[in-house]
């Protein structure tokens, strides 16, 4: 069981609302005022660093922060999740993912079963039948060896392996892989329009194997693939990944070709689990099981840290402060590597899926805010997009920068220039640019007084805009199971002290069901009176004008 205390009954809520109104951070005096601010609030972890320094805080905001992830009974939390109790009560499950990555030998037990052999026996179905369509032993239908992979799934079933097939592109084995999520039939036909059905291999990755898209692209997918092949050789060229072993079979996929997960592992967790087997294939058992290693070295971290130095701690706790306390409504991921260009899509379903609640653990209204809106795009594109509206608009929005000090692809001077631009961004967001800076500047330029008068308000960025920085050596596997563990436990960490249930996704549900309900009425001729004006008259725009 978890805690189930409300933030606002601790003794630190009510001292970090007097802080936070009798204290003016500004970055400049900050820094001005501390020498060693950089030393103070950063922590070098193993290959990266951590440089929290550029945020508005003091050494009692973190105190106080810290005094309330105690109050909060964090470290119970952390360790009932781990040990595999039933945190997420609402759907009566455990919590596990990170067992999935954990190569100890010490048992962890679900209703009083070791689950560590059951990991180990999926994972080492996955290495050998990765290696046999690799090598190329595994054929198709007509004798030809597999190229192309197609991942049919949707939300944690999709945007874990699609992020890091892409993050991981630099280690690519000789196969190409593809994802259809979208029930949008132009997915499906983009997707499939250049392949081969001689060559394709389909992957149906649904926890639940109900969901309503994955359902129709795979039922789409096995009438591409038997135009040219015939029933007997879907075995061939379809595999399962799922926690729901009898509708897999129903669909028509051999035990044999089934990767299992288990219902512990939340859909948005699962890229650990059977759910990577697309990653398997586009990079390799190796480099997959180097994925897991780097998250699990996170996990230790997380676990076995005192919280003053435990980075995800820091960032979740960093979060509720300009959540909760400045009103922030959103947070910007800007990776600084083309290869994390679907790190922020990512993690909107990782923090917004899980944080997104307003009803506490306890059932009631919470009365304070939750999880923000997760957004953002790789630097440096993102700086001839939207960087303006974070350095000069009317909203505080904190950031993550997240970089690597060497390139997996040395070409002329791409790399220190990429990186001139993270560093100057998140100085530039910190101590934006004075009137007196912004006047010296224009007189330098010749401008005449009245010019000066004129332009210089619009050129003054007042700064005070928080970041953090993730600063990595370089982009392995390793170094990015490393990371994505630091984001799902900075989630948990928030999640924790909101006290709400991060684990469960109800708020998803409303939607399906209508869609379902709606369905059947497009496909007649009668006019819709049923719903209310708008929809009515949307649907009936439709079915007279198609
Ligand atoms: O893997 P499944 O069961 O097809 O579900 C896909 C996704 O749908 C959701 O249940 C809701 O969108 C997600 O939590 C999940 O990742």
């Amino acid at each position: 069981m978890l805690p189930k205390i409300n933030p606002l009954n601790t003794k630190s809520w009510k001292n970090l609302q007097e802080h936070f109104a009798t204290n003016d951070f500004e970055m400049r005096s900050l820094f001005n005022y501390d020498s060693e601010r950089f030393s103070k609030f950063s922590i070098q972890h193993e290959d990266y660093l951590f440089d929290f320094s550029k945020n508005l805080i003091d050494k009692k905001t973190l105190e106080l922060l810290l005094n309330l992830a105690e109050e909060c009974k964090l470290e119970e939390a952390i360790k009932a999740m781990f040990s595999g109790e039933i945190i997420n009560e609402t759907e009566h499950r455990a919590v596990l993912h990170t067992a999935l990555r954990d190569f100890s030998p010490e048992p962890i037990l679900v209703d009083g079963e070791n689950i560590k052999p059951e990991i180990k026996k999926v994972l080492d179905q996955m290495k050998t039948f990765s290696e046999k369509i690799i090598s190329g032993d595994h054929k198709g239908f007509s004798g030809k060896e597999i190229t192309d992979i197609v991942n049919i799934g949707i939300g944690g079933s999709d945007l874990g392996p699609v992020m890091v097939c892409s993050a991981l592109k630099h280690f690519k084995t000789r196969l190409n892989v593809h994802f259809i999520s979208n029930i949008d039939g132009n997915h499906l036909v983009e997707t499939v329009k250049d392949l081969n059905p001689e060559t394709t291999l389909f992957i149906v990755a649904s926890k639940t194997f109900t969901t309503q898209e994955t359902m129709t692209n795979a039922n789409s997918a096995k009438d591409w693939f038997l135009k040219a092949g015939k029933e007997n050789d879907v075995a061939k060229h379809f595999v399962a990944l799922s926690t729901n072993i009898k509708a897999v079979k129903e669909f028509g996929i051999a035990e044999e070709n089934i990767f299992q997960f288990w219902d512990w592992v939340g859909g948005r967790y699962s890229l650990w689990s059977a759910i990577g087997l697309s990653i398997v294939l586009f990079v390799g058992y190796e480099n997959f099981e180097q994925l897991l290693k780097g998250a699990n070295e996170t996990d230790i971290h997380f676990k076995t840290t005192k919280f003053s130095e435990n980075i995800p701690v820091i960032m979740g706790l960093l979060g509720i402060w300009y959540r909760n306390f400045y009103d922030a409504g959103t947070v910007a991921i800007l990776p600084y590597s083309q290869y994390l260009d679907r790190f922020a899509a990512y993690l909107q379903q990782g923090d917004m899926e899980s944080n997104g609640k307003c009803v506490d653990r306890n059932g009631d209204f919470v009365e304070y805010e939750t999880g923000p809106v997760i957004w953002g795009e790789p630097g440096t594109n993102g700086q001839h997009a939207f960087y303006q509206l974070i350095h000069q608009g009317t909203e505080l929005i904190p950031a993550d920068f997240i970089a690597y000090i060497e390139s997996c692809n040395n070409l002329g001077d791409h790399q220190p220039k990429l990186l001139a631009n993270f560093f100057a961004q998140t100085e530039a967001l910190a101590f934006g640019k004075t009137e007196d800076e912004v006047i010296e500047e224009l007189k330098k330029e010749g401008k005449t007084e009245e010019e000066i008068s004129k332009l210089s308000p619009y050129k003054v960025f007042t700064g005070d805009s928080p970041t953090n920085s993730l600063f990595f050596k370089e982009l392995t596997p390793f170094s990015l199971g490393q990371l994505i563990a630091l984001y799902e436990h900075k989630i948990f960490v928030q999640g924790i002290i909101w006290n709400i249930f991060s684990f469960d996704q109800f708020g998803v549900e409303l939607g399906k069901v209508l869609a379902g309900k709606i369905l059947p009425k497009l496909l007649d001729n009668e006019q819709v009176t049923s719903h209310d004006s708008s929809t009515n008259a949307l649907v009936n725009y439709y079915k007279n004008n198609k």
